[in-house]
Parts: structure tokens; C-alpha cells; sequence
């Protein structure tokens, strides 16, 4: 995926200084084989990450874990990763809805998973390791879905709840739709931590310093109104009915993906670029964007139609 081109494009979360008991939970030192650490998350199995695509061009990905209100398991990071790797090579995609099922949005990492990997007796490098690989996956992967390099305009169907690492993954698409009652909540304070997996960055960006600094630092729940007031969301739907509040994000989502993949995902690749890249970087891009699109079937047939935007 290219998520290792954004590895090299953009630095990743190697070389912080996290550090925990006196260990970096980076420490090129201590480099375990990937995929037995694959092997490792394989371990704490549980739930699912559904896609399906539409032929409208929007496709729907589904966080399936109700028992533990959608938690993230080791193998739904996994699964996640393979999700967006279909998702863009998706030619005809132009949107994509993130929801959970059971009618609530997600309630971060699996603790239980968590608690497992700390308690386990095996030594705290590896520990460290497995984590590491944990929060690295969740990390790249929310990355990627908010960088030009996924070209679908990406909406958050917030239900119910979305907690801690749940509260990231909002963050890491470019609009957020509420139900009525849900609420969104950076619960990491009170965990001891702070967001991990990119979501602070992104909060700063959505609804500026000050705001996400109170989100952050009262680990304050976020109502659909709110969430209004501060533009985290972009509207609050009529209902929290499952099947309906879909409905209506899909139809909020078509207003902006009519028309053909290749106009649409030039649209998103150049505001991203504009919100990702020093602006030399940017204007390059958009530059190299429209390169792609002028002279194309799109363009040739509203040149033909002699289109008038009256
Ligand atoms: C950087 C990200 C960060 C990290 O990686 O460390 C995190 O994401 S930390 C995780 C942040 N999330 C939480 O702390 C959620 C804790 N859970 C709750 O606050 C509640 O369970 C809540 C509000 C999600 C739902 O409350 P409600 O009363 O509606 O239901 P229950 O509490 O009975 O929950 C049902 C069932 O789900 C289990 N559950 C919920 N969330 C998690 C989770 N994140 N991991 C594991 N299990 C979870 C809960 O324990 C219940 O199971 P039961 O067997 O009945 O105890």
C-alpha cells in the first residue's frame, strides 16, 4: 500500500520519544520481524472491518465489533489496513462513509487487548514491540485516510459513541455527520495518555488550538450541537436509526461525488495537497492535478456541450 510511500514521504511516529519504564516504544535496537509481529496482533483476534462498494461510487466501511461496542481489535487494525488498500485502488470510488455496527461509532483500542499484551510474561521489550506495532498500524492507516493519497472524500457517520482512538479515527476524515444523542469524546486523559494514533494534529486543524485544547484537556464529551458550534460536524441527522442516519449520510455525500471518479478524486487531491503541503508543494500539485484532468473525457465532452453555468 502506498502507506509505505507515505512512510518515506512524511515522517512517521519512529524516533519519537515516548518513552515508557526508561524504553523508547521506538527502538531500532530491538527490531522485531514484521510479520511475526503481525503473527503477535494476529493473537488478539475479535470483530471485523466490512467494505462494501456501491455502485454509486461511495463505499461503505463498517467497524463490526458491537460486543465490545467497536473496539479495535489487533486483527481489525489488520483488516482495516487491507480495507483501504482495496479502497484505493477503487478506480470508480469517489466517497466513502466510516460507521459502526450495533448503532455505535467506536470505543477506541481493545483494552482488553491491551491489558493482555502488558500482563503477558513476556519480557517488556517485546511488550513495547507488539504495542508499538499496534499503535503504528492504527497511526499509518488513520494517516493515510486523511492524505490525498486515498482520493475519496471520506465522511464519519458518527452513532452512539466515539471514544478515545474511535474520537481519532473521526478526525482522520474529512467531514464528520452526527445522530442524535451520539457524542464524541477524546476519553485519553483520563486513560493517562494522549491521542496516539494522530489525533490531536488533526483536532488542532479541524477546530483550532484553543478548542481542541480544551477537548483534549477536559476530556469534555462532544454533543452533536457542539460539535455544530465548533464545525467538528458538518450537520446532525434526523435520526439515530441505523438504516436511516446511512440513508441520509449517503445522501448528504452525493451532493458532492456527482460526477465522474476522475473529476472527483482530482477535487480531493488538491485539497489535500493544500491542507498537507508547504504551499510551493501545493501549488505544484494542483498544478500537476489538473494535468490529469485537462484533455480528459470530462473535459472534452462539457468543451462539446459548449456548458454554460448559468
Ligand atoms: C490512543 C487510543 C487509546 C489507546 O490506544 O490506548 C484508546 O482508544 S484507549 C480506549 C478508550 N476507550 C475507553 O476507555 C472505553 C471504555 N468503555 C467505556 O467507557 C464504556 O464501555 C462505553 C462508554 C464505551 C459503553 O458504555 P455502555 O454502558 O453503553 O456499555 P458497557 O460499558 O456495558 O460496554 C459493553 C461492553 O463493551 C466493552 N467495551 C467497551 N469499550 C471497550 C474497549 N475500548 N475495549 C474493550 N472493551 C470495551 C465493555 O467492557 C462491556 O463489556 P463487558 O464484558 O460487559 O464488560
Amino acid at each position: 500500500m502506498a502507506v509505505f510511500l507515505w512512510k518515506n514521504l512524511f515522517q512517521t511516529t519512529k524516533g519519537r520519544t515516548l518513552q515508557q519504564r526508561g524504553s523508547s516504544l521506538y527502538n531500532g535496537a530491538l527490531d522485531y520481524d514484521e510479520e511475526l509481529i503481525k503473527k503477535k496482533l494476529q493473537q488478539f483476534a475479535g470483530g471485523s472491518v466490512n467494505l462494501s462498494k456501491e455502485h454509486s461510487g461511495i463505499g461503505i466501511l463498517t467497524l463490526n465489533n458491537s460486543r465490545l461496542m467497536n473496539a479495535f481489535t489487533g486483527t481489525m487494525m489488520l483488516e482495516l489496513q487491507e480495507r483501504v488498500t482495496e479502497l484505493e485502488n477503487w478506480k470508480d470510488g469517489k466517497g466513502l462513509i466510516i460507521c459502526g455496527a450495533g448503532n455505535t461509532f467506536c470505543s477506541g483500542s481493545d483494552l482488553n487487548a491491551v491489558k493482555a499484551i502488558s500482563n503477558s510474561q513476556a519480557r517488556w521489550d517485546e511488550y513495547v514491540h507488539v504495542y508499538a506495532k499496534y499503535l503504528d498500524q492504527a497511526y499509518e492507516v488513520l494517516c493515510f485516510l486523511y492524505s490525498s493519497l486515498l482520493p475519496l472524500i471520506s465522511i464519519a457517520l458518527v452513532q452512539g459513541k466515539a471514544l478515545g482512538g474511535g474520537a481519532e479515527l473521526t478526525t482522520a476524515c474529512d467531514f464528520r455527520l452526527m445522530t442524535p444523542g451520539s457524542e464524541i469524546r477524546f476519553v485519553h486523559k483520563h486513560m493517562g495518555l494522549v491521542p496516539g494514533w494522530g489525533g490531536a494534529a488533526r483536532l488542532v486543524r479541524i477546530v483550532g488550538s484553543r478548542a481542541a485544547l480544551q477537548l483534549l484537556s477536559g476530556a469534555d464529551r462532544v454533543d452533536p450541537e457542539r460539535a455544530l458550534r465548533l464545525g467538528l460536524s458538518e450537520g446532525t441527522l434526523s435520526s439515530s436509526d441505523e438504516a436511516v442516519s446511512l440513508e441520509e449520510a449517503r445522501a448528504w455525500l452525493s451532493q458532492y461525488t456527482e460526477g465522474p471518479a476522475s473529476v472527483i478524486q482530482a477535487v480531493k487531491k488538491v485539497v489535500t495537497a493544500g491542507r498537507e503541503l508547504p504551499l510551493e508543494a501545493a501549488l505544484r500539485t494542483e498544478k500537476d492535478v489538473f494535468g490529469t484532468v485537462w484533455g480528459g473525457p470530462a473535459n472534452l465532452e462539457a468543451l462539446a456541450k459548449r456548458q454554460k453555468h448559468k
